[in-house]
């Protein structure tokens, strides 16, 4: 007690002289200052004078003493600079450490140590980490730097298992080694003991430590031991470091235990950022990969397995597996079967993948193959649930003999299950870990990648469906060209000197009733021939050409062959009788145009066909018959040997199937009241212009319209003929509705036939007449139109008149 109190004066007593002499005087080695001392306290006796050799000789043989007075006096920033400036001193002149028991204390060895600078420290993580980036990686070099800041021998790294939670796994730079956690009757290893509690533990060989096991000390030479947790800035367990000295060192002292824990705050720090730079580059490579896979679903529709693949490999690299597999079900057997089996790592660039076709070895075998429920695959295609196995032979459920086959061993495993609409259509596995298990975040970023190897294969069977059905529809194609297209013999039956004709069929009058089919096709025949000459057309291709139209069109009562070809009849008339009005090409294209008009007609109108919502609407939405008109038209133009303009010049080609098209779409009698309405305002204002495009092409439009009606515009007994077949058309199409449960207009309705004379004023006048006043003022040579149509008109209201009349009469009675 006397002791202490005497130290305690003795140590003040000559920390006021030091600090007077070293603080408030100029402070010279070897010279002597005069010093008028202040006595401030009772028991001080100060020394008048103090030379700097006395100071020195005395804080030499009182380190306690100076380092009291540091500890009490000097600011710790003030103490970081000495330190800082001491080791760059140190850094350009190495000088001889003080020693202490022939090895330097823990202190001045972090002096000296080059990672005494944080900065420096903070630095080599950051440049392993571009080197490694892995967070493991980073701990490591931690471990390293504190190691060498507190010159110890050798040190141990132990990770959280990820999958056996509480247990730690021995990191060796690396790759991850078994099972840490001992236990031993309630007692537990060291670095167990610190993760659990996080305290840090400094212990010497044969000091008993009741908390630990005895056989602590792994290594014969291990001595002393410090060992402490490494956390995250979130409080989490990144691990556990245990330091090592041999036993011919000195144990290690608090001062350590502050230098590591100093290391481990900034090391934490590190090891936050690290996890966040490494995350971010994670997400941006995936992102990158993800973008290149959807672009590439898009894009090479046609190498879909080859995508599966790609987009295993690069999830084989996301979670460092040695190899990947994928099954598909064979849902007929019940069983799985290897697509895509052991591809290796692809140690490609991510960027490059996309581009090499040979970048992976794969090996595709049907050889493999086992029942569903069988083995972990089987087991997962089963449940449809995602399986992590640490050790593939201590599962019971392993399936050993694929190893057996392959003479590759398993040891660890992760299964996904591919889905697509909710059923498992197969399973896809990474084997063997190349350090360790494979981890939450691996099951987490490797469940993506079964998405998108599902979207893959989703699509890969999509394609394949439509090159299947591609291939279906060719093979129909063939069947029905060859079925619709003319014989050989019945263009035998046409070729040949064109009969005389010996009626004059250049007239508006010209009934084609009185006509059969095969007459009518050489009708046509000839009509082209005298509008177009053979120079530019070849007369084989003509025949064919017209044959197969002729067979083209239904067996239906009204939109038949007679139909196409009484409106092609009128069409002649309106070019023969209209001088050179329309040029040449044009006339090709209203002429064909007409033709071909009504091709694979039905019988039933667009509106039906939106009604009953046939494929045909489902195709094209307005004038749905005559687009289809159109294509039955080019496809008989491609068909062999009928190409009638193959002798064009493809501009030429291009123009006039422009124009048909544009002629057949004006059949669509909805388009007939815009294009009245058009060409109404342009006479009235007298400013219709051949020279004007748009002009051209309306009045091409209305010629359509009025061939297409011209069965209104015949001879009476013409005009009879047709509207009975016209009207059992549309009473086809009436009964077709009725039994669709659909209520039939009283126009198409059987039962109401009494409605046709009043049906037929209505049509004429709201629509023929119209059409053909319109015409006839613009190409006056189709004059005989208008007149028949208004004498049918006539008619129809006489017929009309009588019919109402009956009615009034019998009502009256
Ligand atoms: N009511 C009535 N409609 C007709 C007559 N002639 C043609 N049509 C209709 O007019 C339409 C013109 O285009 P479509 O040939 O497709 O179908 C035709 C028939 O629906 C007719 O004399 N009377």
């Amino acid at each position: 007690m006397c002791k202490v109190s005497y130290t305690k004066k003795y140590i003040w007593n000559n920390q006021r002289c030091l600090w007077n002499a070293i603080t408030k005087k100029r402070f010279v080695r070897s010279s002597v200052i005069k010093h008028d001392v202040t006595s401030t306290g009772t028991n001080t006796v100060m020394p008048s004078q103090i030379s700097a050799d006395q100071v020195y000789e005395f804080l030499h043989s009182h380190p306690d003493y100076l380092e009291h007075y540091i500890m009490d006096e000097v600011e710790l920033e003030q103490l970081e600079r000495w330190i800082i400036r001491k080791s760059q001193r140190l850094k350009k002149k190495p000088e001889t450490p003080a020693t202490k028991n022939g090895r330097k204390t823990s202190l001045s060895r972090w002096k000296f140590c080059v990672h005494a600078d944080k900065r420096q420290m903070l630095q080599d993580l950051t440049q392993s980490l571009q080197l490694r980036p892995t967070k493991n990686q980073v701990l490591w070099e931690l471990a390293n730097c504190i190691c060498s800041a507190v010159n110890a021998d050798g040190f141990r790294l132990y990770l959280p298992d990820p999958i056996n939670s509480g247990a730690l796994l021995h990191y060796l730079g690396e790759n991850l080694k078994g099972d840490r956690t001992m236990r031993q009757k309630g007692k537990i290893d060291i670095s167990t003991y610190v993760a659990k509690t996080r305290e840090a533990v400094r212990v010497s060989k044969g000091v008993n430590d009741s908390r630990f096991v005895p056989d602590l000390f792994y290594e014969d030479d291990v001595g002393h031991i410090l060992c402490q947790a490494v956390m995250y800035p979130d409080g989490q367990l990144a691990a556990v470091l245990e330091l090592w000295r041999r036993e011919s060192e000195s144990p290690f002292h608090e001062e350590d235990e502050e230098i590591a824990c100093s290391y481990l705050v900034w090391g934490g720090i590190a090891l936050h950022y690290a996890h966040l730079y490494l995350n971010m580059n994670q997400q941006r490579k995936l992102n990158d990969f993800l973008l290149t896979v959807v672009k590439s679903i898009f894009q090479d529709m046609v190498s879909m397995d080859l995508l599966v693949i790609k987009i295993m490999n690069f999830a084989q690299r996301l979670v460092d597996a040695d190899r990947a597999s994928l099954f598909l079900v064979d849902a007929k057997n019940q069983e799985l079967y290897a697509t895509i089996f052991d591809v290796g790592v692809d140690n490609t660039d991510d960027n490059t993948i996309f581009e090499d076709e040979e970048f992976t070895k794969i090996h595709t075998t049907k050889e493999i193959r086992f029942p569903l429920g069988t083995g972990i695959a089987g087991q997962v295609a089963m449940t449809g649930e995602i399986l992590n196995i640490a050790d593939a032979y201590a599962d019971s459920r392993f399936n050993r003999t694929v190893d057996q086959l392959t003479g590759y061993k398993t040891n660890t495993i992760l299964c996904m299950p591919i889905f697509i609409r909710g059923s498992v259509i197969g399973v896809v596995q990474m084997v063997n870990k190349h350090s360790g298990y494979f981890t939450k975040e691996d099951e987490e970023a490797f469940e993506m990648f079964a998405v998108y190897c599902g979207l893959a294969l989703h699509h890969a069977k999509l394609y394949d469906k439509i090159r299947r059905s591609e291939q279906k529809y060719r093979v129909a194609l063939e069947v029905l060209s060859y079925h619709n297209s003319c014989t050989d013999e019945e263009v035998e039956i046409i070729t040949g000197e064109m009969p005389e004709f010996s009626v004059n069929i250049d007239n508006f009058y010209f009934n084609p009733f009185q006509w059969e089919d095969y007459e009518k096709a050489r009708f046509a025949i000839y009509m082209f021939t005298d509008l177009f000459g053979l120079t530019r057309f070849d007369e084989q291709s003509l025949l064919r050409f017209v044959l197969t139209v002729k067979k083209n069109y239904r067996r239906v009562p009204y939109h038949n062959w007679s139909h196409g070809f009484s409106v092609a009849h009128c069409m002649y008339c309106i070019i023969k009788n209209s001088g050179t009005v329309f040029r040449s090409n044009e006339c090709l294209a209203l002429f064909i145009g007409a033709l071909c008009h009504d091709l694979d007609h039905r019988g039933k109108n667009n509106k039906f066909m939106l009604d009953t919502e046939s494929p045909l609407a489902a195709i094209y939405s307005t004038s749905t018959m005559e687009h289809h008109h159109f294509n039955q038209t080019v496809t008989i133009l491609q068909q062999e040997g009928h190409n009638i303009f193959s002798k064009l010049s493809s501009s030429e080609y291009k123009q006039v199937l422009s124009l048909i098209k544009h002629c057949i779409l004006a059949t669509d009698l909805a388009l007939f009241f815009p294009n009245k309405a058009k060409l109404s305002k342009l006479i009235q204002e007298n400013s219709f212009s051949w020279n004007n495009q748009d002009h051209r092409l309306l009045i091409q439009a209305i010629s359509m319209t009025a061939s297409d009606l011209c069965a209104s515009a015949k001879p009476w007994e013409v005009q009879v003929e047709t509207v009975k077949v016209i009207f059992e058309e549309f009473y086809q199409q009436g009964d077709a509705e009725r039994a669709a449960g659909l209520k039939p207009i009283p126009m198409m309705d059987r039962f109401q036939n009494d409605q046709q004379a009043a049906s037929q004023v209505g049509f004429l006048t709201g629509i023929c007449s119209p059409c053909y006043t319109l015409l006839h003022s613009v190409i006056p040579e189709t004059k005989p139109l208008l007149n028949m149509c208004q004498d049918n008109l006539n008619h129809w209201t006489n017929i009309d008149s009588e019919i109402q009349q009956k009615k009034m009469k019998k009502n009256e009675t």
